[in-house]
């Protein structure tokens, strides 16, 4: 029963306990750890400072736990962290009313390499204090990295662990975009700093594990409560100068409201691109098919074609592909039902939503298809047991017009209708059957 699948499919067995942490690629998000080109081979941790509030960007949630696609922003970062090889742990600073919230999103998105301390009332004792739950690993290099920077690569990290091993400190740097001036006490221009002499400082940073922690111990309560710039601390008390290692742009830092907007449709763009199409043995679904390769081309969406339902699993499974089941005339429940007990089989649960989208072609004309308004109590069920799972199922009719004109105007809604679900995988439009 969908009831059941449900069970079965989403976080939990038929014994009732979660199913063992495998768990399909989604967004930046996770995947098995994956070895870069080029790995490092030391010791190396990483520091999340996560304590703060985000006052800038008006909202009462901070912003490290805004959720996109039903995972908050925290999660997306510890997985660039995690899906690195030669990472050893990752020490998560919150603060201290977000310890349980964070240990919760821990064990819901299962991050393996993650310790969660409590942070400070400013970002350097935030810091400090996950520097210092490093005590007993003594890396040789540990990765500072502001918690509300999602978009980082393995190669940088690369990039930033060898220079912090071979200088003591490096850091992500970036051109300024606006020029640095200097105000007078009555708020007039002082001076302005050449723009071209000057860089943004932004995370990662590394640190020889010495370096940083040292430089903690040293550094002046005013540095603590006042201070921006952990290179500044490495150089004062330390005498290190830091690597500047230009970064690319998506170093970028969530700060105001409208970088949850960007974040949001950078996280989404990976799943828009491609979608596997299973279409059987009909030539009327093949010719479908056809038809929408080149209308999806528009929406830049790949259309995989593929022959059987193996395929399709490994696809949706593996690739973070979307699904298109198409079906004709009859509109077969168990075909879907097989998909959603072969991910139960897989022991698979999705971290962000997965959209699948069943195409019921009807080829008798413009008579409705019996089946397919029978089984839409039995869609929505199905639908409605899948969405605690994230497995978006959402349907769609059309008729095989003999009219080119008509078919084609079908066709290209159909597209336009799987643009959209793709896109905004909205759960007011779970389990309804949609016309084209
Ligand atoms: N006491 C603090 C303050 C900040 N941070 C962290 O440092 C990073 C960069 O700081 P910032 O962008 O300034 O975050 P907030 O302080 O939360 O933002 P705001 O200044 O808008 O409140 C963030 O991941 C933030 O959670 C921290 O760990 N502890
Ligand atoms: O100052 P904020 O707390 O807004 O953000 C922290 C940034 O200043 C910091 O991440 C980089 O400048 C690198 O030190």
């Amino acid at each position: 029963h969908p009831a059941e699948l449900s069970m079965q499919a989403g976080g939990r067995g038929p014994n009732g306990r979660p199913h063992p942490r495998t768990f399909l690629a989604c967004a930046t998000a996770e995947s098995e750890p994956r070895s870069g080109e080029r790995a490092v081979d030391f010791p190396v941790c990483v520091v999340l400072p996560a304590g703060g509030t985000g006052e800038r960007t008006g909202l009462q949630t901070p912003k490290q736990f805004w959720s996109f696609l039903d995972r908050p922003l925290i999660s997306y970062t510890i997985d660039a962290f995690e899906r690195v090889s030669w990472i050893q742990n990752v020490v998560v600073v919150v603060a201290k009313e977000n310890v349980d919230q964070m240990s919760h999103i821990v064990q819901r998105f299962a991050h393996r390499k993650v310790r969660v301390v409590t942070g400070g009332c400013t970002r350097h004792r935030s810091i400090s204090n996950g520097v210092r739950a490093l005590a007993e690993d003594r890396p040789e290099v540990v990765i500072v990295h502001d918690a509300v920077r999602p978009f980082v690569e393995e190669d940088f990290l690369y990039q930033i662990a060898l220079a912090a091993k071979e200088h003591g400190a490096a850091g992500a740097i970036r051109p300024l975009v606006s020029t640095v001036i200097a105000s007078t006490a009555e708020g007039f221009l002082d001076h302005s700093l050449e723009r071209s002499k000057y860089r943004a400082s932004e995370t990662p940073q590394g640190f020889t594990f010495d370096v940083i922690s040292q430089a903690y111990q040293r550094c002046s309560d005013w540095d603590l409560e006042f201070g921006t710039e952990c290179l500044h601390l490495a150089l004062r008390y330390c005498r290190v100068h830091a690597k500047l290692v230009p970064g690319p742009p998506t170093l970028w830092k969530v700060t105001y409201r409208w970088d949850l907007a960007a974040a949001d449709s950078i996280l989404k763009e990976p799943m828009l691109r491609s979608a596997c199409v299973l279409s059987g043995d009909s030539v009327h679904a093949a010719t479908l098919v056809s038809s929408l390769q080149k209308a999806v081309g528009a929406l830049s969406m790949k259309l995989h074609v593929l022959t059987d339902l193996s395929a399709g699993i490994q696809a949706f499974l593996m690739k973070e592909w979307n699904y298109i089941h198409v079906s004709v005339d009859v509109c077969r429940l168990s075909d879907m039902e097989a998909l959603v007990t072969r991910l139960e089989v897989e022991k698979r649960a999705p971290l962000c939503p997965l959209v699948l989208i069943w195409v019921h072609l009807n080829t008798h004309g413009d008579q409705p298809c019996s089946r397919a308004e029978g089984d839409t109590a039995a869609i929505l069920d199905l639908a409605s047991a899948l969405k605690p799972n994230k497995l978006l199922l959402y349907s769609i009719q059309l008729h095989k017009s003999e009219e080119p004109e008509l078919w084609e105007g079908s066709v290209s809604k159909l597209s336009e209708l799987i643009g959209v679900l793709v896109k905004e995988r909205s759960p007011a439009l779970v389990g309804q059957l949609l016309r084209a």
